[in-house]
């Protein structure tokens, strides 16, 4: 897979994607999860305990009024027949009483006095402060001392008690904290249980699952150990995630295969490379024989005799030994064409060749045909003594082998002029000195009436 996929080594392909960063294990979703619904869940509680609390606020106060108002309408009567028989006993217990009353914080009794600044009565608990918060209530007291005659004797003035109402509410605002805590607890709780057991525990598997995938694992389908939740994002991802290894394996597979083909086309290729170089080696062996050998007889040609020739004579000179040279020519071989036809010209060459080379087999001698006819002979360590000897011998099995030539002036069979030469240190420092001068022997022995020796 492109490793790209090569997913078993992480290694950043070529085109810049950046490589790939390990696992960071300390940033838990669902540890995240928690303490975001744990932070929300707080200002929650304080928000909706503000609300409470300003609502509970509000029903105590109201509560506080209507108890203030209860008091007033029960002493109200009482009150009002006391001022107007002047009972100030009474009044004083009435308002010590009503001042006993848990919400009742001061209690003040205003006495209306003909002509003068009306009289205050007061009863409070201590330490009671006037707050501007606290419920208060005024009342007009009236008495009817006969039916239809209403008259004002007083005003009553009742404050409710501060202690008491913050009392009430810290008691409230403590329950309304907790209840509010405990619900946001339990359901960061829930959330985070939820979370985990429906996507946490599921992602680290994808996550293990995908850090231990390599090349060979790619068949190793993604499993989650869950109830089939149709479509929800996890098997998506799932789905999603199979779909992906199945992709890259297939693309590996034939990435492998076309690799095979490849090395097996390298393979073939590189044999038929072999094969051909062989050929051709062979072609120019062949090639390199025949620029050397004289197709005809066999023998060498006069290009294998120069390339040898310097190499001989050198070796000649540098080590002082003996270095001789046979030129050789068939007799009338023109009459011999034109007597027997050019073919058997050919195949008498071809004898000529044979008996040259039995004649000349020692290591070192090279027999070569120089062109048409003629032929020169190179014998190393050979003096023209030997040299003589041996051409004797050659002349001897031309006369054995009595190859007929009916027109040839000089014998019915085929002969041959030779030309002998021996390397002088003291006249000659080049090879074609020595060839020029069995050349000369040769037309010497041409010249005497051929088929014969000449040095
Ligand atoms: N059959 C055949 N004839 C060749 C070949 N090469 C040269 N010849 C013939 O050899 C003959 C050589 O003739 P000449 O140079 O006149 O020599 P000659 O007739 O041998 O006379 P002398 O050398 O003076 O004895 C020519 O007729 C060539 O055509 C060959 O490869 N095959």
């Amino acid at each position: 897979m492109p490793p790209p996929l090569d997913a078993d080594t992480g290694t950043p392909d070529m085109h810049g994607t950046p490589a790939p960063t390990g696992p960071v294990r300390n940033g838990s979703l669902g540890r995240r999860l928690v303490l975001a619904t744990l932070v929300f869940g707080l200002i929650f509680t304080g928000m909706a305990a503000a609300v409470r609390t300003w609502q509970a606020w509000r029903a105590h106060l109201a509560s506080m009024t209507a108890e203030l108002t209860l008091i007033d309408q029960v002493f109200q009567r009482t009150l009002s027949k006391a001022i107007w028989e002047m009972d100030r006993d009474a009044l004083r217990t009435q308002l010590d009483s009503a001042a006993q009353v848990a919400s009742v914080g001061r209690i003040e009794l205003r006495i209306q006095q003909m002509g003068r600044t009306p009289e205050v009565m007061e009863a409070h608990r201590d330490g009671q402060a006037v707050s501007p918060m606290t419920p208060q209530i005024t009342r007009e007291l009236t008495y009817e001392p006969y039916p239809g005659g209403r008259e004002v004797v007083g005003e009553l003035h009742l404050v409710g008690d501060e202690r008491v109402l913050r009392e009430r509410l810290q008691a409230d605002v403590l329950g309304i904290v907790l209840t509010q805590l405990v619900q946001s607890l339990l359901l960061a709780g829930v959330i985070m249980w939820l979370f985990n057991s429906l996507v946490t525990v599921h992602v680290r598997v994808i996550a293990r699952h995908l850090e231990e995938l390599t090349p060979a694992t790619l068949g190793r389908a993604l499993r989650l150990n869950r109830r089939p939740r149709g479509g929800d994002e996890l098997a998506l991802l799932e789905v999603g995630v199979n779909d992906l290894q199945h992709k890259l394996s297939t693309y590996l597979e034939r990435q492998k295969q076309d690799e095979r083909d490849l090395a097996a086309h390298r393979d073939r290729l590189a044999e038929l490379v072999d094969e051909q170089t062989a050929e051709l080696r062979a072609a120019n062996r062949r090639l390199e024989e025949l620029s050397r050998v004289d197709p005809l007889t066999g023998l060498a040609n006069r290009r294998h005799f120069d390339e040898i020739k310097d190499v001989e004579f050198r070796r000649a000179q540098r080590l002082g030994q003996p270095l001789s040279v046979l030129m050789c020519d068939v007799d009338f071989f023109k009459r011999y064409n034109d007597a027997y036809g050019h073919a058997q010209g050919d195949r008498c060459l071809q004898q000529v060749a044979e008996a040259l080379r039995d004649n000349f087999a020692r290591a070192g001698e090279i027999v070569a045909r120089m062109g048409g006819e003629e032929f020169a002979v190179l014998l190393p360590s050979m003096n023209i003594q030997f040299a003589r000897t041996a051409a004797e011998r050659l002349r001897r099995r031309m006369a054995m082998l009595a190859v007929p030539h009916r027109d040839s002036p000089v014998a019915p069979v085929l002969t041959l002029s030779i030309g002998l030469a021996e390397y002088d240190p003291a006249t000659m420092d080049q090879f074609d000195q020595l060839l020029h001068q069995a050349d000369q022997a040769l037309y010497r022995a041409k010249s005497q009436g051929r088929d014969r020796i000449s040095e």
